[in-house]
């Protein structure tokens, strides 16, 4: 605080900041996510941003749940809905209050109510700034109007929120806290600050009946050219005839001049003087004299320009006061206003999407979700299908996923993570129905392609994770691991995997809620995990049809018996001869037989070569005078040798 010089600013360097008391802030409700967690289950995605003009900056929100959330219509709103992001929380009380407003605004009756108020919240601007610049006395004329409407936007939120249930309590202390010092604050920026003025003149004035000395000046101000004209005229009377028009101008902070065109004869700087005038300066062609007439003007009226911006300026000052003094208020708009912004978000997405209320059971441990669905997933495919998941109680606290690859293991690991995530940060979820227990914790492995930006391998980023989830997992944290010990020797990847489950699984009732994905089949094969309720083994539901593999991506009880490896790498277009060697040789691992050279391709590719060779032979015109046979032997025939013998 004292590096920044909070509030300090324009002190002397030795005066340091007043720390004028102590807070706690108590992290008893919140819930652990590590930045790993943030970026695979793609709760926040930056990217960088395609313009070239905002390389400052440079990134944007990519697709990411805070992305498809952020419906917010002020900075102030986004900011909160960030910092409830960053801060998921196991306050039962603050995350109800927070779905009840949900709730109220989804109810198509309220809609209207809901358009209107998120109108209404484009006007709320950053009046922390203004206020900064406030009290530095830097106030903008645009500030002025910014303030203005978002005070005045304040109070048509205060008046909306009046008619609203109050038993919601962010409308009742909305409809309470947006005090009438908003109302003083409101009136008194509109009876002083001359907007239109303003801009046309690019600095603060007053508008007329605020202070009567400045009115006076306004006037003969603008009574000036006129009468200066006529001033102009008995200046001319009195100067040389060879002189033919002259003109009388005011300049702020030098006063009054008479002002000459320069004749022919006017060259050098002697011939400039001209009696009973005292000679300033010459500036584009004209001569600029002080003379006995502009001396009285001076002292009539001295510099009225000046007077008039100094006495507004202190007249802004003032009202500057008035509002500083009434500031708390302000602070306080801010605060609710993006708490009705976020929550405004959040129900229109609700609407939008389909998302239902979450319920909070502290006493349950782990979740419970039916039919739940990826939130960013289900924008992207044609047809999403939903799942559910349930964990603890009778349902194990152990679940292990396996199923064919691209059969929607990560997808149900991710969209378990979500749902939770979102009910924990008060929002309504894509599920049908969603029971969130006491949830201290979500913690994850999962594939992203952060090993080139961290320099570890993919194995080391791997073991990190799980460490972290090892050494700080409670029986109240949400584990989830996708296909861990992939990145290593088989036995030794899945001996890792056994390892860690078998830990977890010896603390019984204190075992962590695990949702884990794996390809490994020797897992349940050679039954490396101890049988018993803890363990719940789950697929996803597929059917084979000739050679085709059909998802349906339905999770259900059960083992996979199959990785159909080569089903999905049909998909990606590798060669089919390929795909029928690894099809043979994976058969030949599994039934413990050795594995043969692929004696058919390799004769295939010599019978090829052979032939080649022959045509050449064949083409071959010995009566050719220009054939040399050295070339034809060295180039054609030799090279090809090593390919057929
Ligand atoms: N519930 C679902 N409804 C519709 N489509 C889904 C669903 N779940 C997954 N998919 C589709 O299946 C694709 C693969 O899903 P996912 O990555 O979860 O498979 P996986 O089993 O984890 O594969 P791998 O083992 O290769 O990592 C997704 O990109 C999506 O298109």
């Amino acid at each position: 605080m004292g590096r920044r010089r909070i509030g300090v600013e324009l002190e002397d360097y030795n005066v340091s900041v007043p720390i004028l008391g102590f807070k706690k802030f108590v992290l008893a409700h919140l819930v652990s996510i590590d930045q790993d967690t943030y970026s695979v289950l793609q709760i926040f995605k930056s990217e960088s941003h395609p313009s070239v003009y905002k390389v400052a900056s440079g990134l944007k929100e990519g697709l990411s749940l805070f992305g498809i959330l952020n419906r917010c219509r002020c900075k102030w709103g986004e900011k909160l809905l960030r910092l409830w992001f960053t801060r998921p929380t196991q306050d039962l009380g603050e995350l109800n209050s927070r779905l009840d407003v949900i709730q109220f605004f989804l109810l198509p009756q309220n809609l209207e109510m809901a358009q209107t108020l998120h109108r209404l919240l484009g006007h709320i601007k950053n009046v922390p700034l203004i206020l900064k610049r406030m009290k530095l006395s830097h106030t903008k004329v645009s500030d002025w109007q910014i303030l203005y409407k978002t005070v005045y936007s304040a109070l048509g939120l205060r008046d909306a929120c009046r008619s609203l249930p109050q038993s919601i309590q962010l409308f009742r202390d909305i409809a309470q806290e947006f005090s009438d010092d908003l109302h003083h604050i409101a009136r008194l920026i509109g009876k002083v600050v001359d907007f239109e003025g303003s801009h046309a003149a690019n600095h603060f004035t007053v508008l007329p009946n605020i202070d009567p000395e400045v009115d006076e000046k306004k006037r003969r101000l603008m009574g000036l050219p006129s009468f200066l004209t006529e001033v102009a005229w008995k200046e001319l009377d009195n100067l040389d005839s060879r002189i033919p028009s002259c003109s009388v101008i005011y300049i702020p902070l030098i006063g009054f001049l008479l002002s000459i065109p320069r004749l022919p004869f006017m060259v050098e700087a002697s011939d400039f003087e001209i009696e009973g005038l005292d000679f300033m300066f010459l500036l584009e062609g004209k001569l600029h004299y002080r003379s006995a007439q502009t001396k009285e003007l001076d002292a009539l009226l001295g510099d009225l320009h000046c007077d008039i911006r100094d006495q507004e300026t202190l007249l802004m000052y003032q009202l500057q006061c008035q509002v500083l003094a009434r500031a708390a208020v302000l602070t306080r708009v801010l605060d609710l206003a993006s708490r009705l912004d976020v929550l405004l978000a959040f129900a229109s997405a609700a609407r939008d999407y389909g998302y239902s209320r979450p319920h909070y059971s502290p006493q349950l441990l782990g979740v419970r979700i039916q039919n739940g669905r990826h939130p960013l997933m289900e924008l992207c495919a044609r047809t999403f299908v939903p799942n559910s998941a349930e964990c603890g109680g009778d349902k194990g606290r152990v679940k292990v996923i396996t199923g064919p690859n691209s059969s929607g293991k990560s997808i149900y690991l991710k969209q378990v993570g979500l749902i939770t995530f979102m009910a924990l940060v008060g929002s309504f979820v894509p599920a049908e129905e969603a029971e969130i227990g006491a949830v201290d914790a979500i913690f994850t492995r999962i594939h992203s392609c952060e090993s080139i930006s961290l320099g570890l391998s993919t194995f080391m980023i791997d073991l990190n994770q799980v460490a972290k989830a090892v050494n700080n997992a409670t029986e109240q944290s949400l584990v989830l691991i996708d296909e861990f010990g992939k990145g290593t020797n088989t036995v030794d990847g899945l001996a890792l995997l056994a390892a860690v489950l078998r830990h977890w699984l010896a603390l019984g009732p204190m075992c962590p809620h695990i949702f884990v994905t794996t390809n490994f089949l020797s897992l349940i094969q050679l039954q490396l995990l101890p049988q018993g309720p803890l363990v719940q083994y789950l697929t996803m539901e597929t059917c084979e049809d000739g050679n085709d593999l059909i998802f349906f991506y339905q999770v259900c009880e059960g083992v996979a018996n199959a990785s159909h490896a080569s089903h999905t790498a049909a998909q990606a277009r590798l060669p089919d001869k390929l795909i029928a060697r690894g099809k043979e040789v994976s058969d030949l691992i599994r039934n413990g037989k050795p594995i043969k050279p692929v004696k058919e391709l390799l004769k295939e590719k010599q019978m090829e070569n052979c032939q080649t060779l022959v045509d050449k032979f064949l083409k071959l015109d010995l009566e050719d005078p220009n054939l040399d046979l050295d070339i034809f032997m060295s180039q054609e025939v030799l090279p090809a040798a090593s390919t057929i013998l």
